[in-house]
């Protein structure tokens, strides 16, 4: 456990859980919370025993809701250049962390927190998530990578949709247009409270909220599940994967094909490929 106001470290083994911990404003990113997931992402890349990363939000409500508006409301251009350096400086780390990383997306997911989400390696939603980029209707532009990695992963025609309208997404629908691997849903194996007496909006409020709570428990153990499985395998050839994947988005297919064949040759170097292939060779002949 770290003691981080903000930012939750918990060491699960090879995967650590980073939990953006700011329920009270929809785990929206001020300046400190800024500061304090830079610093728990360069705690991670430094530390050998972690193999993979899954970042969520804390509570049930939200992954995190952008950019702290309290704080952009009364702002001067040379502030807000420095607020959104520091915010693409981390995103950025993130994106480039030799390791792979996960987002639990549990809940909303707005603007920076779409592009937090976007940085991730792999996005996996709750059904309750809400993904958007609402930048658009509160007078700027996204500006945490947004116009950039939307295009990416979804392609100019959706992006620009999503953006220009700033209307939110459903999980589902963020599945279709690939910005989602998986959606999370409750089903008849999960064991849900009674339902609230009609008419009584307090307990039908507590129900919500006991619901959203096995939800974001079913959501955090099927990421933790992917994230073993992703352990299982050979950390270097994993990393090196990562690489090429991301260097290979932003060059022509000569470069990536060419940076392919270094990353693998270099996986020759590793002890993980003469074990893993052996015992591959080997299996069932002892
Ligand atoms: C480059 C990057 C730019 C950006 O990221 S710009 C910001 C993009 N994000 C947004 O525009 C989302 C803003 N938030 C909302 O629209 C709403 O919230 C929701 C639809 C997500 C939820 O609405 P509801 O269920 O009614 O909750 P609630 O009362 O609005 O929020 C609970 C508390 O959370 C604070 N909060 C929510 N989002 C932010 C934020 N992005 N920055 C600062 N505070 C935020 C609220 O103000 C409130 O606080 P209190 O309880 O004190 O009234």
């Amino acid at each position: 456990m770290s003691t981080m106001k903000y930012i939750q470290l918990e060491p699960h083994g090879e995967i650590a859980v980073v939990k953006i911990n700011r329920p009270e404003a929809l785990n929206a990113m001020n300046v400190d919370v800024i500061a304090e997931l830079s610093r728990t992402i360069d705690i991670l890349a430094a530390d050998e025993g972690t193999k993979c990363v899954v970042i969520t939000g804390a509570g049930e409500r939200a992954f995190c809701a952008g950019a702290d508006i309290a704080f952009m409301v009364n702002i001067e251009p040379m502030a807000a250049e420095k607020y959104a350096s520091a915010a693409q400086a981390v995103l950025n780390k993130i994106e480039k962390l030799e390791k792979p990383v996960i987002a639990a997306v549990n809940g909303f997911a707005l603007g920076g927190g779409c592009e937090l989400a976007m940085v991730c390696d792999i996005r996996i939603a709750s059904e309750n998530a809400k993904i958007g980029q609402p930048e658009v209707t509160i007078g700027i532009p996204p500006g945490w990578g947004g116009t950039q990695r939307l295009l990416r992963i979804v392609g100019p025609a959706k992006a620009k949709e999503m953006i220009y309208t700033g209307k939110m997404i459903t999980a589902d629908e963020a599945a279709s247009i690939g910005l989602v691997n998986k959606v999370v849903k409750l089903g008849a194996e999960d064991q849900l409270p009674p339902e609230a007496p009609k008419g009584d909006a307090a307990a039908e409020k507590a129900r919500a909220a006991e619901v959203a709570k096995i939800l974001n428990k079913k959501l955090m153990a099927d990421c933790m599940a992917l994230a073993k499985e992703i352990t299982k395998n050979s950390f270097t050839a994993v990393k090196v994967s990562k690489m090429l994947i991301n260097r290979g988005m932003d060059s022509d297919i000569e470069t990536g094909l060419r940076l392919e064949i270094y990353g693998w040759a270099l996986c020759f170097a590793h002890e993980d490929r003469k074990n893993m292939m052996s015992a591959f060779l080997n299996k069932g002949k002892k």
